[in-house]
């Protein structure tokens, strides 16, 4: 089995596995059921500790790119100096608590300085940040640093809104608790009226 996580530019091209890392993970996901009173011979269970462990290697993917190699394969010089704003960016993570599903969006700005990248980097940079073990806060403030140091604009602008699995299934089980983490740099951080404009296009309620 061929395992190839890191593409071309740092993100994914095919969904493969190492070999190895698969087969150790398998037994001790094996072992973890037994552990909470499973059969892990019965039918549905047979494959289960071999599929656990490819999804605990997708869903950690992130760790094999480099968001900033992401941005830096479409930079382009342009003159454009007012806000890009990239909304309602879907996000699935994990919380590092609990390895817990917590998910929700993103949306993120910045405003060119010399360059602007693509606009799907920008989506793939939350990917590639998002498919770690992660709290929401560190989360938000990679994403800003990442998309700052290599475009260096006027400002960058990252809000996540996300609902938390260990805290609605688990623990305190509030179902409809939403979490709002914000970071922001340059204009956004020193210009009430641009982050404004940024709440108003992303439709927040937060200003
Ligand atoms: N700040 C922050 N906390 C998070 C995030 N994800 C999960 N948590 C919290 O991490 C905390 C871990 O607290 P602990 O008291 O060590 O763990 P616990 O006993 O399982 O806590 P409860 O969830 O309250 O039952 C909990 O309050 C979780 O709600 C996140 O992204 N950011
Ligand atoms: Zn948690």
């Amino acid at each position: 089995m061929e395992f190839t996580l890191n593409g071309d530019n740092g993100y994914i091209k095919k969904e493969s596995y190492d070999d190895e890392t698969t087969q150790r993970l398998s037994e001790i996901y094996k072992e973890s059921l037994e552990l909470l009173g499973e059969d892990t011979s019965r039918e549905g269970l047979e494959k289960t500790p071999l599929r656990v462990a490819k999804a605990m290697q997708f869903l950690t993917q992130g760790y094999n790119m480099s968001p900033e190699d992401i941005i830096r394969s479409a930079m382009f010089r342009e003159d454009y100096q007012q806000m890009v704003v990239v909304k309602d960016i879907e996000l699935y993570s994990l919380c590092e608590h609990h390895l817990l599903p917590f998910f929700g969006k993103a949306h993120v700005a910045y405003i060119p300085r010399h360059h602007i990248t693509g606009l799907s980097k920008v989506a793939r940079v939350v990917e590639a940040f998002a498919r770690r073990l992660q709290v929401q806060e560190r989360l938000t403030t990679q994403i800003k640093e990442c998309i700052d140091s290599t475009l260096n604009p006027l400002g960058v602008a990252v809000v996540i809104e996300a609902q938390h699995m260990c805290m609605q299934m688990r623990g305190v089980q509030k179902q409809h608790s939403v979490t709002t983490t914000s970071d922001f740099t340059g204009a956004f951080l020193k210009n009430m009226a641009t982050r404004g404009e940024f709440f108003n296009i992303i439709g927040s309620k937060l200003h």
